[in-house]
């Protein structure tokens, strides 16, 4: 499960309802899902070439429920680990305040990864997430993402469109 920390707070939150009224309230959204589908014999029954097509499979109906919720096209599935090349260049690209012109939607199926969200109200919080989290950032939140120290992050992301999928940069907007 997510645990949230708003920083420069005591506030610490782990239970799924606090995080997502919490998130709510900044239009975000945050839900579980069960995890250990992945591990059922049904799972690895699936016929898949890939172990990506394997997890995109196992939780199509929860994939599909949420392209139709949101309006989502595509999904993929990205990992990251110490062993990805060029690792430290693509955590670039995430780990600088940003926004997106469409909604960023990560379901963590594998380690752990935390999205700071930089809220309007200038309230700064650690959305840290793990497998069976499901996180919701809006169009036009700014935020960011960093790995924790095990540098290990597996998740099914699902897209508008492809090509939405853009940091626009603080530095950027400041211009
Ligand atoms: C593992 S998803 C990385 C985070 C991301 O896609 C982003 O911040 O835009
Ligand atoms: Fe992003
Ligand atoms: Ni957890």
């Amino acid at each position: 499960m997510a645990e949230l920390r708003v920083r420069g707070t005591d506030t610490v939150l782990t239970e799924p309802g606090a995080i997502k009224d919490f998130v709510g309230a900044y239009g975000l959204d945050y839900e579980v899902w069960n995890i250990d589908k992945l591990h059922s014999e049904e799972a690895k029954a699936v016929e898949a070439d890939t172990e990506q097509e394997r997890i995109l499979e196992v939780f199509s109906d929860e994939i599909e429920a949420l392209k139709e919720r949101g309006g989502y096209e595509t999904a993929d599935v990205i990992a990251l680990s110490p062993d990805t090349p060029n690792l430290d260049d693509i955590l670039a690209k995430f780990d600088k305040e940003h926004e997106h012109t469409e909604d960023e939607v990560r379901f963590v199926v594998d380690g752990r990864g935390v999205f700071v969200i930089h809220a309007p109200d200038d309230k700064v919080f650690d959305v840290e997430v793990h497998p069976g989290d499901l996180l919701v950032v809006p169009e036009g939140t700014w935020h960011w993402f960093e790995l924790c120290e095990d540098k290990q992050i597996k998740c099914i992301r699902v897209f508008t469109s492809k090509d939405g999928w853009v940091a626009h940069y603080r530095e950027e907007a400041a211009e």
